[in-house]
């Protein structure tokens, strides 16, 4: 096998689903901010404060690293904020080689200095198409869609989900719910997911995370989620041995090639696995389930997509032909329309990676 360096990741395409921007901002963005209003930081240095995010998050709970947020979060509360955050957002992604990426965050925990929800998620965008623009002026060409999440522990998710429908012809591509699993499963929020349906939407929910099969199974049986936000506890219905054996819910979601959308670092840090080596994402690429490799939270894993790929190259051994088999995976399962996705795949994936492939 060719070995794979680092510098050649970064300059890979790369797609990515599962992003949280209140998961990524720049250490030095948020002391800025955080100066700008008073909100005390555990650190004013930047290296400082985003070792203190990581070492926080590895916590082996989800409840204590979502407890992480309450400082990206508490700096995210006016237009201006918002919208520094997600340019600087996608010039990051860009950066890193990512060429699509779905980016989530929840409105609701933006209203704290009197924006609308709507305000909201204008300033967002705008920031999105802010960053792309400069990173297309400096010659790295990405696309960004936006993802509105609703908070699960909440009761917001019909509003959510109707602000969702609102700015689908202005940037947004599709919902979510996140936050804490256990105790709070999805069909808390069916009449969103139903109302989604109707308006032929979009979404994915965070399940089979912290909590197991049961929250997979509602996530798709009687939420119809699209795609399963991490969705790794689904080795639980899979005998391993010489030959694994699928149970009923598992070879639904791999027969209906429902995407999962793993984040290796995120999962060793909040428990739902023991390590990168022992992920449950090389058994489910072995068996050919529609596996992504996704970021979730860069700040609070000091990871970046680049770096999820190395890591699983260092653990799996793999090379070019696995990074972009989980780069088409994570393209073919894009909420942007089909057409959009295909162009991609032919004009940006495949001759990138042919540069690449022995
Ligand atoms: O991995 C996650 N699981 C559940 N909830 C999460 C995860 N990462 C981030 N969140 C929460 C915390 C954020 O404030 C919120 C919206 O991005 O989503
Ligand atoms: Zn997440």
């Amino acid at each position: 096998m060719v070995a794979i360096g680092y510098e050649d990741i970064v300059k890979a395409p790369k797609a990515l689903l599962h992003d949280h921007l209140d998961g990524g901002l720049r250490p030095a963005t948020i002391i800025e901010l955080a100066d700008a209003i008073g909100h005390p930081l555990p650190s004013t240095d930047p290296e400082e404060l985003g070792r203190w995010f990581v070492t926080a998050a590895d916590s082996g709970s989800l409840e204590r690293y979502l407890e992480t947020f309450a400082h990206t979060v508490a700096v995210m509360q006016t237009a201006d904020a918002l919208r520094r955050v997600a340019a600087e957002c996608a010039l990051d992604l860009a950066a890193d080689g990512v060429v699509y990426a779905e980016v989530r965050f929840a409105p609701e925990q933006h209203l704290d200095h009197g924006l609308t929800l709507d305000e909201v998620v204008e300033a967002t965008v705008a920031g999105f198409a802010e960053g792309t623009a400069l990173a297309a002026a400096a010659g790295q060409r990405i696309r960004i869609g936006t993802l509105l999440t609703a908070m699960r522990h909440a009761a917001r998710s019909q509003e959510i989900a109707e602000l969702a429908v609102r700015f689908r012809d202005s940037g947004v591509v599709g919902f979510d719910i996140a936050g804490a699993e256990a105790g709070f499963p999805p069909t808390r929020h069916l009449d969103a997911f139903e109302y989604l349906q109707r308006e032929n939407f979009h979404f994915t929910i965070h399940a089979g995370e912290a909590f197991g099969l049961p929250s997979i199974w509602q996530a798709i049986q009687w939420c119809g989620a699209d795609r399963l936000g991490h969705g790794v506890r689904i080795v639980d219905d899979i005998t391993t041995g010489a030959t694994p054996v699928l149970g009923r819910l598992a070879a639904y979601v791999r027969d209906k090639r429902i995407p999962l959308e793993l984040c290796p670092s995120s999962n060793v840090q909040t428990g739902a696995a023991a390590s990168i080596a022992e992920h449950p994402i090389g058994l489910l690429r072995d068996l050919r389930f529609r596996a992504t490799v996704n970021t979730d939270n860069r700040l609070m894993s000091g990871t970046s997509m680049s770096r999820e790929m190395a890591l699983l190259v260092e653990a799996f051994g793999y090379g070019w032909a696995e990074l972009q088999w989980f780069t088409i995976n994570a393209m073919k399962s894009a909420f942007i329309p089909f057409d959009e996705r295909l162009a991609i795949i032919d004009e940006v994936i495949k001759p990138g990676y042919a540069k690449l492939l022995p």
